[in-house]
């Protein structure tokens, strides 16, 4: 069966004074929705930076579906993987029609079958009126919506997705995790970040934990609780593996 592998990377920044990730390994199957959990600077960001090919590893390994992240992969990989960044990379003065045309010309996608495409995601996004606005106009949940659907224009067959839901109001999150569930059922498998433990508990099959840059727990939210019996939800799991000290 195909999976998403981490395999025991390490990274330390330039300049840092700390490792960033200090071998971290997990895997998981194709077609789960997953929880890429930790505290504020566990290296959540920096794992998906590396996944993504976006930030190199100092060592280690990362395999999509078979495919090696690597320098000579790289499209082969960006065939497979959608990446929806935590800061907006959207043009501001641009429409939400202009924007995601651009995002799909990079893919090779072009002329009416694309503009098809993109009238559809958005209104499945309900963003239907807002496509001839400049999304520089956009509220933050407009925009966050359209960020997701520059990453899903080509189909990927894993769409990483860091703090999808971080800061935007009750429906645009409703609509995110709608959309989530959705595109996993269709066959795809999601990683994503978030603070929002309930929010994991919810919609994800299995969930990875990580502090310090290393693994602490990896799996299904229900699995984990039942096996603390002073554990009743995902964010008492959560401290019981990370504990209450704050992190700077
Ligand atoms: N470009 C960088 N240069 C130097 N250090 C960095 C850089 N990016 C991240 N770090 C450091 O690496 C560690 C992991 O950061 P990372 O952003 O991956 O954590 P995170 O789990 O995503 O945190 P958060 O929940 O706050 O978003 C932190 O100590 C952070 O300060």
């Amino acid at each position: 069966m195909n999976s998403i592998e981490v395999k025991e990377l390490h990274k330390t920044y330039a300049g840092a004074l700390q490792p960033s990730l200090r071998g971290l390994s997990f895997t998981f199957p194709e077609g789960k929705v997953v929880g890429l959990l930790g505290p504020n600077g566990a290296g959540k960001t920096t794992t998906i930076s590396i996944l993504c090919g976006l930030v190199k590893a100092d060592s280690g390994m990362v395999r999509i579906l078979g495919e090696p992240q690597e320098a000579g992969r790289r499209e082969a990989i960006k065939r497979i993987i959608g990446v929806v960044p935590q800061q907006i990379a959207l043009f501001p003065q641009l429409t939400a029609l202009e924007n995601l045309t651009y995002f799909g010309n990079l893919y090779g996608f072009k002329g009416k079958p694309l503009k098809e495409k993109i009238l559809s995601l958005l209104g499945m996004f309900g963003l239907e009126k807002a496509a001839g606005k400049e999304v520089g106009k956009f509220s933050g949940g407009m925009k966050r919506r359209t960020n997701i659907i520059a990453a899903i224009l080509h189909e990927p067959r894993l769409l990483v997705l860091d703090e999808p839901t971080a800061g935007v109001d009750v429906q645009s999150r409703s609509m995110i995790l709608q959309f989530l569930r959705r595109y996993n059922e269709q066959g795809n498998s999601v990683l994503y970040t978030s603070h929002l433990l309930e929010e994991a508990q919810q919609i994800c099959e299995d969930v990875v934990i990580i502090d310090d840059g290393q693994l602490v727990v990896q799996g299904n939210p229900q699995a984990l609780i039942h096996q603390h019996q002073h554990c009743r939800n995902l964010e008492d799991v959560f401290l019981h593996y990370t504990g209450h000290a704050v992190r700077d």
